[in-house]
Parts: structure tokens; sequence; C-alpha cells
């Protein structure tokens, strides 16, 4: 089904309900304000479909806040977001953050690399949200381009999902098997989803909320939407492999249901080359409690 950017606004003014679209954005310079810019322009000023456009920047050393800012975002600093509670470095902490200076019923994430993308991504996350009341979270899937090293183009990116995501999930969680992009950087949650659940503070946030979604609210809960083809800047193969063991721990905490804490000490991954020989890779796997839970979270912000 193709949503309408029109009459979802109408759909949500009736309601009382607003969006708030969150780009977690770490040296994002090339690609930021282009993905900004097209939000801004198109579901914030000419459709008020988005009441906030929000970039949390995670540590950035390059000119992504101030692109973003000059695109039209309203941009943070993700350590200095109830900085209070510490910080830590992270996709999933700037997501937990966002939690802290947003205040839409609904939260639409959406990654600042894309190359290939369009406004219809946030469109088509908030038509399947909003469809049906029992639906918690939205993942959006898409034709996975891969450009890299000079290989001919193809459609098979997605590598750690396809290699580790989507066969540990058909092992043990064979209900949400048929989850195509179950690491998809571009989602949808309620709010009242997102501060109820533990976030992980790296790149597990996406996996754990699926697999924490699945056990408190079932299949029902969870959602995909068709949004056509994405492209986005590719990591290097042992990068990537740090994000794979990431993901396994964060699984394998909630193999037994509700999150179990996580040894964070203990994680290291050893990396070889000829070249360079061993090199030991921190795994990050501090996680978050639930955001609700938290001295001065926002208790008004519905
Ligand atoms: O410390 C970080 C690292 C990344 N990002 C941002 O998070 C987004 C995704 O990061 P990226 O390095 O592009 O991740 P991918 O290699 O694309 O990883 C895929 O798989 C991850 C694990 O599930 C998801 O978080 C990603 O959205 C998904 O695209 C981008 O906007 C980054 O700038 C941060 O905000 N902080
Ligand atoms: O989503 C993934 O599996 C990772 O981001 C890797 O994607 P890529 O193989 O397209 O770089």
């Amino acid at each position: 089904m193709d949503f309408v950017a029109e009459d979802l606004a109408a759909l949500l003014r009736e309601r009382h309900q607003t969006v708030s679209v969150v780009i977690p954005a770490r040296n994002e310079a090339a690609t930021v304000g282009d993905v900004v810019s097209v939000l801004r322009r198109q579901l914030v000023d000419d459709v008020q479909l988005v009441s906030e456009l929000v970039v949390v920047d995670s540590d950035s050393t390059d000119e992504t806040a101030a692109i973003a800012a000059d695109a039209g975002a309203i941009v943070h600093r993700s350590a200095d977001i109830a900085s209070h509670l510490g910080s830590h470095p992270g996709k999933g902490e700037a997501l937990w953050k966002s939690l802290f200076v947003t205040t839409g019923d609904h939260l639409v994430f959406v990654d600042a690399d894309l190359t290939s993308w369009g406004p219809h991504f946030v469109t088509g996350l908030v038509g399947a949200l909003t469809a049906d009341p029992a639906t918690q979270l939205v993942k959006g899937w898409y034709d996975r381009v891969l450009d890299v090293d000079g290989r001919p183009k193809s459609t098979e990116g997605g590598r750690v999902t396809e290699l580790v995501a989507r066969p540990v999930l058909d092992l043990w969680w064979p209900d949400l098997a048929g989850v195509v992009q179950p690491l998809a950087g571009e989602w949808a949650a309620t709010r009242a989803l997102m501060e109820s659940i533990s976030v992980p503070t790296g790149y597990g946030v996406e996996i754990a909320s699926l697999i924490d979604t699945h056990t408190r609210h079932g299949l029902d809960g969870i959602a995909q939407v068709d949004l056509g083809a994405r492209a986005h800047r590719h990591q290097k193969d042992h990068d990537l492999a740090v994000m794979a063991a990431e993901l396994l721990a964060v699984v394998d905490s909630r193999r037994a249901g509700e999150p179990r804490p996580i040894d964070v000490a203990a994680q290291e991954l050893q990396q070889f080359t000829r070249e360079d020989g061993w090199r030991t890779r921190p795994v990050p796997l501090v996680q978050r409690p639930p955001a609700r839970e938290q001295v001065g979270y926002p208790a008004g912000a519905r």
C-alpha cells in the first residue's frame, strides 16, 4: 500500500498525535545535509507530517552538526543530552538520548549515511505504524545495494543482516524469520514502546528492540513496510565483524526472554591480518535501562 503524506498528516491531526524524526549521525558530513534538507522541505515545510526533525550528533569530529543545522534540523550533541546520565559512544546511545529531547508520540529513525533513498521512507514507516493500533514497531525493508571495492554493483548488500542477524533469528526466534531487514536503520516505533525497553548503546539497538518488542507484544506488535531500494556508505569487513560480535552478545542476552545483564568487561574480538598481526577490538556492550525509569525523563513529553 502507498501512503500519502497529506492524508497521514490529516489523520495524525485528527488523533492529536505527532511524529519526531531522529537521525543519528557520526561523521556524516557528506550525506547528512541531503537527508535533512529533503525531509525538511517535503515533510516539515510542504506537508506538516513531521513535527520535529532532530539530528543527534554522535561524537562527530567533522562538520556534521553544522551542516545538519544549516539544512534545517534541530541538532543535539548526544553527550550533552541528559548529561547527568553520562555518555557512551554509539548509535544506540544516540537513539536512547533522543527520547529526552523529542516529544513525538511516534518516533521515526533514519540513518544519516543514505545515498539512495527518499522521503517515502518516513511516510511509509508512519503509515504502517499508524495503520493498526496493535503495531508498536515497524521495520523498513528494501533492496540492499552493495557497491564496494570496485566490484560490480549488486543487491547483495546487508552482509551482517544476511550472514548473522537473519540466521540467528531464524534459529532462536523463528517467528521473526519473516522480517526481511531486521537491522534496517529506517524504522519507527511508538514512544510508549521506546521508553519502556533497554537499549544497547552500540549497533545492537535494532536487533534488541525487535526481539524485545516480540517478547512483550508478540508478532502483532511488529509490522514491516516495503520502501523500495536503499544504498548507504559501507563499512569494512573487520568493522562489520565487531558489529556482528555485538549483535550476537545482545541476542544471546535475550534468549531467555527479558534481557539479562551482559558481562561488558569480557567482550573483545581478536582480528588478524598478515600486514598488522593481531589486533584487539573492544565490543561495545553497555545497555541503557528504559528511559522512562530515568531521573529527568520528560514524563510529560507527550
Ligand atoms: O557511533 C555511532 C555509529 C554510527 N552512528 C550513525 O548510525 C547510522 C548507522 O550507522 P552505520 O555505521 O552506517 O551502520 P551500518 O553499517 O549501516 O549498519 C546497519 O546495521 C546496524 C546494526 O543493526 C544498524 O544500526 C544500521 O542502521 C544499519 O544500517 C549512521 O547514520 C551513523 O552515522 C552513530 O550515530 N553513532
Ligand atoms: O545492514 C547490514 O547488514 C550492514 O549494514 C552491512 O551492510 P552492507 O553489506 O550493505 O555494507
